[in-house]
């Protein structure tokens, strides 16, 4: 199975809509694939906070037009990053978008943990409940996103539901790119998953991006990651590999599901 990350710079100097167009062409291009993923809000950018509200579109607005319509094309799997949603009757949310290969929507996620403590997303947009999980041929998809990517039960609840490969979409900061990696690595290899790591590239809102999207198999290897700058990182994936590598080394199988109370 092929996979190709999109890496897309978001910064100022191009309109959301713009953008979009752009993006669809990339999409497009990416026929060899079975699965396209992109990153966090690329729309608008992540850390756009300002624009938030004015951007924000419904769940079947133009992101979703241009996404759906260049999934069919390509006739690929597109988990095709976040954008701002504006649900008619609650908050705004950071919402993710995954079409099949016939243009059809098959998945939507709400990202759980919104970034920024008492400001930035934390206070402008609602928090997802639900965790969400895609059967594409051969592995089952995770979704996750971001600042999400510091919560390991998280994935642990998308474990207990079947994925053996996560795909995060991310507008992560280049001064933390150390997290990232690891991070990411530390998904892998503590669930026997594929993580695909998405994130975006450039500068906006003055927040440099880490860009270094990263592909890391059920062992922890890292199969392929980005530079800094806009790029298609492209990967072969072996569906068979999440559940070889949990047969031969079954270590969640040793997992403790409720602890004992300490003694005092
Ligand atoms: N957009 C985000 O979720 C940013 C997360 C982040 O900067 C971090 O976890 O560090």
């Amino acid at each position: 199975m092929r996979a190709s990350l999109l890496q897309i710079d978001v910064n100022e100097d191009e309109s959301a809509n713009s953008r979009r167009e752009r993006v669809a062409s990339l999409v497009r291009a990416q026929q060899d694939s079975d699965l396209v993923v992109l990153p966090e809000l690329w729309p608008t950018g992540a850390w756009a906070y300002e624009g938030f509200a004015d951007e924000a579109e419904p769940l079947e607005g133009p992101t979703y037009e241009v996404m759906a319509k260049a999934a069919r094309d390509a006739g690929v799997w597109l988990h095709a990053g976040s954008f701002v949603e504006r649900d008619p009757e609650g908050p705004l949310y950071n919402t993710s978008l995954v079409f099949s290969p016939d243009g059809s929507l098959v998945a939507a996620y709400r990202k759980i943990h919104r970034f920024g403590f008492d400001g930035g997303e934390a206070v402008l947009l609602g928090a997802g409940q639900e965790l969400v999980t895609v059967p594409m041929p051969g592995l089952r998809l995770g979704l996750a996103t971001c600042y999400d990517l510091r919560f390991p039960e998280l994935f642990r609840g998308l474990v207990d539901a079947g994925a053996d490969a996560f795909v995060l979409p991310a507008g992560w900061p280049a001064r933390r790119r150390g997290h990232w990696t690891l991070l990411a690595r530390a998904r892998a290899v503590e669930n026997q998953a594929y993580v695909l790591a998405c994130g975006t590239a450039g500068t906006h809102a003055g927040v440099e991006q880490a860009g270094h999207s990263i592909v890391v198999d059920p062992w922890g290897e890292v199969l392929a990651e980005a530079g800094t700058g806009e790029e298609v990182l492209v990967v072969d994936l072996d569906p068979a590999l999440p559940g070889d590598t949990r047969e031969k080394f079954p270590v969640l199988k040793d997992r403790l599901l409720g602890f004992p109370a300490p003694r005092r």
